[in-house]
């Protein structure tokens, strides 16, 4: 694994391309990152080896995989379908989550079972991410933990109990999906229950029932805010792993703002994923939609309204959502999304400065962001480290001039390779822009 994927890379500037006209193009997106590192996890903890076709190559799962190799599961990366070999977990590691809120959310449950102590760190901004829920629950469970945030240390005892947890998951959905991955190895399994205001990102936690499930590990999702893992083997991970819908989407958003048709292979019939929300919204915007023999084709309406929603279930598709919003007719008024505050930067605060520092019109308050239509000119977009805040700038650079995206590499996170596929998508092959 290249260390550009493991390290945060310098800042580059990258000239937005602005669109020559309608799009007519065919994207192939890797695999999901949601579905790649809940495979990881699983096959860490399986009665035998696993291989994980389709898996997404890029900072968040090499990330993953590291930390799987730091406690002594090796992953073999060398190949498109990566190998992973379970092994008794040990210390002492050290985990370096970067910005994964999979890894520093997945992971130290996991790692709470091995034998010796585990050090966790991440990225500067990965440290201002909300994890003491997750701490607090962990030491409900009986770990012992030096720390109430990034950097903390978990003295492992090879072991853990077990039992059951209350916490309050209304900043994110992972501190559920976490314990949940890792409790079919502990002792006694959990019962993870939810109290507090709506968990975000529901689907997510879908997810990861699901994904244990087809590792043949028993789980009772049957009462609202309560997940049961029973305690036993996993089988080996064996599903190819589903293309990265989220990731879809600003290729999907190119069809909507500049008209014409835009084409995602492998698209799944159905998916807990929640960037299959996008196809309804965009639908809902006029767009013409269809998923034929697994490819979804979006074909853009001739106006773009703005719209009215609620992105409590797939606030990760916000930035699209919002980049799109910026270049529509009407207003718009996204809903349910404050805990994205507490995502890869504070995306409310990041998005409501971006589109306004290029002339639009936005703001946000606790729990939703605003957007008016509004002329708009070119200027500096933000990307604050984050892959979602990056491509959503070059969404409205498709019809502003002189947009230039700060950090077009921090899309490595999930899809290394993001600005040469924007730049094929559009026909600018040399992705630099006008
Ligand atoms: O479990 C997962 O794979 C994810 C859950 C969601 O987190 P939140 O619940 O914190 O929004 C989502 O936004 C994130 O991109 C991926
Ligand atoms: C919130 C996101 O990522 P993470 O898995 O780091 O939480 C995201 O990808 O939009």
């Amino acid at each position: 694994m290249s260390s550009s994927l493991t390290a945060a890379a310098a800042l580059r500037d990258w000239p937005a391309p602005v669109a020559a006209g309608a799009v007519n193009g065919t994207v192939s997106v890797p695999g999901s990152k949601s579905l790649s590192n809940r495979a990881l996890i699983l096959a860490a903890q399986a009665t035998a080896p696993s291989v994980l076709e389709g898996v997404l190559r890029s900072r968040d799962s090499a990330l993953m995989a590291a930390g799987l190799r730091a406690l002594g599961v090796p992953v073999d990366d060398s190949g498109p379908d990566w190998a992973v070999t379970p092994a008794p977990l040990r210390g002492p590691a050290q985990i370096d989550t970067g910005l994964a809120g999979t890894v520093m959310r997945f992971l130290p449950p996991l790692a709470a079972t091995a034998d010796g102590a585990v050090t966790v760190d991440g990225d500067p901004a990965a440290r201002k991410r909300p994890m003491g829920e997750i701490l607090r629950a962990l030491r409900v469970l009986g770990v012992e933990i030096d720390g109430s945030g990034l950097p903390f240390t978990l003295q492992g005892k090879g072991f853990v109990t077990g039992g059951s947890v209350t916490i309050d998951a209304s900043a994110s959905s992972q501190f559920v999906s976490g314990l949940l991955l890792a409790a079919p190895s502990f002792r006694r399994g959990l019962t993870v229950q939810h109290d507090g205001t709506p968990v975000p990102s529901l689907p997510h936690i879908e997810m990861t029932v699901q994904a244990l499930r087809s590792v043949g590990v028993q789980v009772d999702d049957s009462d609202p805010n309560t997940w049961t893992v029973v305690p036993g083997p996993v089988d080996p991970w064996t599903q190819p792993i589903e293309t990265d819908l989220s990731n879809a989407t600003p290729f999907l958003a190119a069809a909507l703002v500049i008209g014409g048709t835009v084409r995602i292979p492998r698209w799944p019939e159905h998916t807990t994923q929640p960037g299959a929300a996008f196809a309804d919204l965009a639908a809902d915007l006029g767009a013409d939609v269809t998923l034929r023999n697994g490819t979804l084709s979006v074909t853009g309406p001739d106006r773009l309204p703005g719209m009215d929603i609620d992105a409590h279930d797939f606030s990760e598709l916000a930035p699209t959502l919002a980049a799109v919003a910026a270049l529509a007719d009407g207003p718009s008024h996204l809903r349910g999304i404050g805990h994205i505050r507490g995502h890869e930067t504070d995306r409310l605060a990041a998005l409501v400065d971006n589109i306004t520092g290029l002339g639009g019109d936005a703001d946000a308050d606790a729990d939703a962001l605003h957007i008016r239509p509004a002329r708009l000119y070119g200027g500096t977009w933000r990307a604050f480290a984050d892959h979602r805040m990056a491509t959503a700038g070059a969404i409205i650079g498709l019809r502003v001039a002189g947009v230039v995206v700060d950090d077009i590499d921090c899309t490595a996170k999930t899809l290394p390779g993001f600005a040469a596929m924007w730049a094929d998508l559009l026909g600018d092959r040399d992705g630099s822009g006008s």
